[in-house]
């Protein structure tokens, strides 16, 4: 497993006079869950994009272990750090299910048997062993979810970052996406909205705001704070306390 370490993280879109990320400072342990919560346009996705490269590095320094996250590094950075989008369409591109879990080990040159192996252990996991045979683009949101985490997960990564895993799945399928993530051994970035899942799943939280680090905490005592939650738009659903 991997820590991830963040230095002075600052970024503005190219044509674009505001800094999205504003000397952001996070270091998350080897194994660690942590919530990424904050208000909209606070810059979560736009963090999560560099933590595989995704978004060329401007200012500041990302290391995954020991290995940085630049353009020397990319394949390495890739192969340890599994990215889950928001929009699940964006992982699933195949004409079944089982190809799109099967491109990634793919990728890394695995084939043959460990590669189905991989594949039925990922779809498994995510409690989708029947969804292989399936086209990507005729499954539920919830079932999409599923399929996305198992793509990544058939790359076995160290550090899996996710944002926004609970858009689209209902309560039973929020709960088993959370037991599934505590079950886990990476490090886990988790982008949410749904602050009760944020609790259920990490026992530490960061608040963004501006592009920075505002709090840093066990998940449980900041969102029992209600004046930090006010002042960074975030809010527990109606009648949700916390005990
Ligand atoms: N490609 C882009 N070009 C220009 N600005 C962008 C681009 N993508 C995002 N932004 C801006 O960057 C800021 C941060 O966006 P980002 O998507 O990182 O926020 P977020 O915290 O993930 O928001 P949300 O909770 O709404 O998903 C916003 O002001 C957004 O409008």
């Amino acid at each position: 497993m991997s820590d991830v370490t963040i230095t002075g993280l600052a970024f503005r879109y190219p044509g674009t006079h505001h800094r999205v990320l504003d000397d952001l400072d996070l270091s998350v342990s080897s194994g660690e869950r942590v919530a990424v919560l904050g208000p909209n346009g606070s810059g979560k996705t736009t963090l999560v994009l560099h933590l595989n490269g995704l978004l060329e590095l401007q200012h500041g320094e990302i290391r995954i272990g020991n290995a940085p996250v630049d353009a020397d590094h990319l394949r390495e950075v890739r192969r340890r750090v599994g990215l889950v989008f928001q929009d699940a369409d964006d992982q699933l591109f195949m004409h079944s299910v089982h190809d799109d879990v099967a491109f990634g080990p793919a990728n890394l040159g695995i084939d043959g048997d460990e590669r189905e192996r991989r594949v039925a252990d990922a779809l498994e996991s995510v409690g989708a062993a029947d969804l292989g045979p399936r086209t990507p683009h005729h499954l539920s949101g919830g079932e999409k979810r599923r399929a996305a985490l198992a793509t990544v997960l058939a790359m076995d990564p160290d550090v899996l970052v996710l944002d926004e895993p609970t858009s689209g799945l209902d309560p039973v399928g929020r709960r088993e996406l959370s037991e599934l993530l505590v079950g886990l051994e990476q490090t886990q970035l988790i982008v949410t909205h749904d602050l009760p899942f944020a609790l259920a799943t990490c026992p530490r939280a960061v608040i963004l705001d501006g592009g920075r680090v505002v709090a840093d905490g066990s998940t449980r005592s900041l969102l029992a704070d209600d004046a930090l939650l006010a002042t960074h738009r975030l809010e527990l659903p109606f009648g949700y306390t916390i005990t």
